[in-house]
């Protein structure tokens, strides 16, 4: 059993009458990656910037590694290094300037700072880059300096605002590969991310946030299990018909865009017998796609009443 190295409790915020976080509580096991997924402007950052002492809650207690962050805000950032979504590197220094500098900030000698560049260039694979100047970076190469920098001092905890949000396919996929690398050194990360496959791929567990609160969480297992694998969506040119088939076959419906959703497990035949149940009931719809499940998936699943009785 892993020991909390976060713990969060009843966490509330605003700004003006808009109320971002609304009792947020949840717990981060020590060693492990933790995805705190959501939608844009669900409060991601907000969280971050709280339990990495930037920002002030107005309600609710931060614990991090047993330090209250309200009593102890300085012995709580010696343990914690935070990236945020856009690159704060220098980019007018190279690569090798910018750590450097971030070493001299924490007043290490620097014989030591020498050092721990290099380590961090090489871990980073940026050291091909180290005297070029990060104005001529790729964005993944941004990303990656980004972190080698907020790790010169060995964080116990490091807050990752969506790594990869901006990044082609081929980046994202490096910087994943990166934070496998980054937990098997036993950190604790703490990352946010809009994209269910991104938490799927790294997150021990997911904990994913709406309306200022956490509404569901567990391992991307827990969470596929009750989203179902893959989904069929249905088009129709009429709300009519939405609505009787949504009636017949119980999905998912999308007044705005008149499609019904459905879990499926991809197989043909469930798809003849479904499209059968609606031609008995002289329900033609106009377009049939087999998809992903997607972030909304889960959110339109976690509000189902059906969702409420088969949740983890
Ligand atoms: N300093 C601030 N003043 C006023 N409103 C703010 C401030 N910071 C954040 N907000 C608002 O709070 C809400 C949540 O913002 P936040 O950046 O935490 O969301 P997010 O989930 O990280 O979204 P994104 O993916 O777009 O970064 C947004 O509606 C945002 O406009």
């Amino acid at each position: 059993m892993h020991d909390s190295v976060i713990s969060v409790l009843d966490l509330k915020k605003s700004y003006g009458a808009h109320t971002v976080l609304d009792g947020l509580s949840f717990e981060v096991a020590r060693g492990t990656i933790f995805a705190l997924l959501g939608e844009n402007g669900s409060g991601k950052t907000t969280t971050i910037r709280i339990l990495s002492t930037l920002t002030m809650a107005d309600h609710g207690s931060v614990r991090i590694a047993g330090l209250d962050i309200n009593h102890a805000p300085n012995d709580v950032k010696k343990l914690i290094s935070l990236t945020g979504q856009y690159a704060s590197v220098d980019e007018l220094l190279t690569g090798e300037e910018n750590l450097f500098i971030m070493g001299r900030l924490n007043h290490l000698a620097s014989k030591k700072v020498k050092e721990r560049t290099r380590e961090l260039l090489e871990q980073f694979d940026l050291v091909d880059a180290a005297k070029k100047l990060v104005k001529t970076y790729s964005g993944g190469m941004r990303r990656r300096l980004d972190i080698a920098i907020s790790l010169f001092s060995n964080p116990e905890i490091i807050f990752l605002d969506e790594p990869t949000t901006g990044l082609d396919p081929r980046s994202r996929k490096n910087m994943w590969d990166l934070i496998q690398q980054l937990a098997k050194t036993g950190v604790t990360i703490f990352l946010t991310t809009q994209y269910l496959e991104e938490a799927d791929q790294l997150a021990d567990e997911i904990a994913i946030m709406n309306g200022g609160r956490i509404v569901q969480k567990g391992t991307a297992e827990d969470l596929k299990r009750m989203i179902g694998n893959e989904k069929v969506e249905l088009g129709f040119n009429q709300l009519g018909y939405l609505e009787k088939a949504n009636h017949l076959l119980q999905g998912q419906m999308d007044t705005t865009s008149l499609t019904l959703s459905l879990n499926t497990k991809g197989q043909t035949e469930e798809l003849r017998n479904l499209l059968n149940v609606l031609h008995e009931h002289g329900i033609e719809p106009t377009s049939v796609e087999f998809r992903k499940p997607t972030l909304d998936d889960v959110f339109l699943s976690i509000t189902s009443p059906a969702a409420e009785r088969s949740a983890v």
